[in-house]
């Protein structure tokens, strides 16, 4: 049965802090970003996460691109990274680093080479202490549409969540995107045949925004009628989605969970601003929203 995503108590509890915990509590997210120029969808997603409640936030850029990240950020953390290497040699050094998102703004060869590397740290899918995950987004996804399955092997049993477009999608499950224009695969199903193919959580992002687990689990968040945030078809809204969910999975939800969780919250703070809505409006209508339902 798919689950229609909506505010819980459950969703409520999952999202509070707690009196006696400090940062490391909720988690050590990084953002890595691409060369000079390109910094700004890393920089909405890494503000992102941390408006979500992710303890600590690092983005992580080529030396080229440390001046124009240091004139902007504050809150959110940044570090050099050079190349695949160098991001193996962090993440085996420091264990605290749970959450990793690639793909906005990243470029497609750094992709290439930084994703592999990922892969290899992140957690086993299920364990059952909260391990490391990866968020994959934008040019993550489009840096293997000539070899998904190499992109597939590497994921299958890794605790990930890919969040592609439709053009994304249909990059890496052209078959399924060709079968969902048809009208032979609904969204959801369409979703939960790629999230069997790859071994990882896929979010279809959309008005109709489907997820589904590898192990058959499927959501749906519908931003029409009632709900509709229209003023989401804005340049960078993806990228601030991506974001939201990697806060998520810091904290210690699950792909799936963190998932719906993050698709709600977004189209939430999308509704709570209104018309006008730029990307850069998002994160900070977080607090907003989760005022709203009571955390
Ligand atoms: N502020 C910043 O720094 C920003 C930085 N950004 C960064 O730019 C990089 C490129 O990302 P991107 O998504 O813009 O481009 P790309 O990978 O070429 O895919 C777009 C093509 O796919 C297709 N398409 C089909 N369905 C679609 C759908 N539902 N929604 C969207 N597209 C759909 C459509 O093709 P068409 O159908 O028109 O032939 C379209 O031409 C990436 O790193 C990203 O993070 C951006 O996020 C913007 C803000
Ligand atoms: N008409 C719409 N109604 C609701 N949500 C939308 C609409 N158009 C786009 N979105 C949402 O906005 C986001 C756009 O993401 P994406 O296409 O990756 O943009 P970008 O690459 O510029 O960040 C997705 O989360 C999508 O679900």
């Amino acid at each position: 049965m798919t689950l229609q995503i909506a505010p819980d108590t459950a969703l409520r509890d999952r999202l509070a802090k707690r009196e006696e915990a400090h940062k490391y509590s909720y988690g050590h997210a990084v953002v890595l970003a691409g060369g000079p120029g390109k910094g700004g969808a890393a920089r909405l997603a890494a503000r992102a996460a941390l408006r979500v409640g992710a303890g600590l936030v690092t983005v992580l850029a080529p030396q080229a691109a440390m001046a124009e990240h240091a004139a902007q950020l504050t809150a959110v953390m940044l570090s050099p990274l050079a190349d695949g290497y160098a991001l193996r040699g962090m993440l085996q050094g420091d264990r605290r680093i749970n959450a990793i998102l690639l793909g906005p703004g990243l470029g497609l060869q750094r992709a290439r080479e930084m994703v592999p590397a990922a892969l290899a740290c992140a957690a086993q899918a299920g364990d059952d202490a909260p391990g490391r995950a990866l968020v994959l987004d934008a040019d993550a996804l489009s840096a293997f549409a000539e070899e998904p399955q190499t992109l597939f092997q590497a994921l299958r049993g890794r605790a990930a969540v890919l969040t592609p477009h439709l053009g994304e999608f249909a990059r890496l499950f052209p078959d399924l995107a060709a079968q969902l224009r048809d009208g032979a695969l609904t969204r959801v199903e369409a979703t939960r045949h790629a999230a069997d193919r790859c071994g990882a959580t896929v979010l279809l992002k959309g008005a109709e925004t489907a997820i589904a687990a590898p192990d058959g689990q499927t959501a749906l968040h519908r931003a029409v009628g009632d709900m509709a945030a229209p003023w989401l078809a804005t340049a960078g809204s993806g990228d601030v989605l991506a974001g939201i969910v990697t806060g998520l999975v810091a904290r210690g939800l699950s792909p799936f969970e963190a998932a719906g969780t993050g698709a709600w919250l977004h189209a939430a703070a999308a509704r709570s601003f209104g018309p006008g809505l730029i990307a850069e409006d998002l994160p900070e209508q977080i607090p907003q929203v989760l005022r709203d339902i009571g955390v």
